[in-house]
């Protein structure tokens, strides 16, 4: 629902996507007619096997061959509501996801993400471009890699008097929600860097501290 620091967003989703049955009870929670249905449980499932697939690549790019086929998968429908009125203003704040991997894809037609420099902390637009997907990194991309995938800071802004609609699709975490670099990221020159924790804890922790942006990690070093 919005919110006082986001009064234009609001989003529905589900958990788990990779879950027929969670896919169906959502759709049931929107009386969605049998063609769109349809529409949902096929773009679940499609974007599912995109996303595990998008990280074990990210994985064996990294030397590791694992699956990730089991980590639990949110998929949420953000919307906009903008107006002529808004324009300028927050769509949502500056954050991080919290999770491991986010496969976004934009509204056709109205932009307004923009990510974070990690060096300079300098904002650029993302256009939209019909027909990809934005993958994005989150804060346990960094943890369990032992620091060596960065977590994106990211924000949208209004910048059209329309509303804007997006669709992400966020994995997770391990399927037992403990989040621990492969031996295979930790040597000698690269200690560990954060001690083993809970996914869902972690969750808690930055809507308990309104620490949004991945200044959590920092609580977590080992
Ligand atoms: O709507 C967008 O472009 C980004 C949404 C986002 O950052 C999120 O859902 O975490
Ligand atoms: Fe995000």
């Amino acid at each position: 629902a919005p919110s006082a620091t986001n009064p234009l967003y609001e989003a529905f989703g589900l958990y788990d996507a990779a879950s027929p049955a969670d896919v169906d009870a959502f759709c049931s929670c929107l009386d969605a007619p049998p063609h769109a249905r349809e529409a949902i449980r096929r773009y679940a499932e499609k974007t599912h096997e995109m996303i595990v697939d998008i990280a074990a690549k990210l994985a064996s790019s990294l030397g590791l061959d694992c699956s990730f086929q089991d980590w639990p998968c949110q998929f949420r429908i953000n919307r906009y509501n903008y107006t002529p009125d808004t324009v300028g203003k927050t769509g949502v704040q500056i954050h991080t996801d919290s999770g491991f991997l986010t496969v976004l894809q934009e509204d056709d037609c109205v932009g307004g993400l923009d990510v974070a420099d990690p060096v300079t902390g300098e904002f650029s637009p993302v256009e939209p471009l019909y027909g990809t997907f934005l993958v994005n990194l989150g804060d346990v991309a960094t943890a369990w890699s032992n620091g060596t995938l960065h977590n994106v800071r990211h924000r949208v802004r209004c910048v059209a008097g329309m509303p804007r609609i997006s669709i992400a699709i966020f994995l997770l975490a391990p399927s037992d929600d403990m989040v621990r670099a492969p031996e295979a990221f930790v040597s000698a020159e690269l200690p560990r860097r954060f001690r083993d924790f809970s996914y869902e804890d972690y969750r808690r922790l930055r809507q308990s501290t309104s620490e949004h942006a991945g200044e959590g990690l920092a609580r977590l070093v080992a």
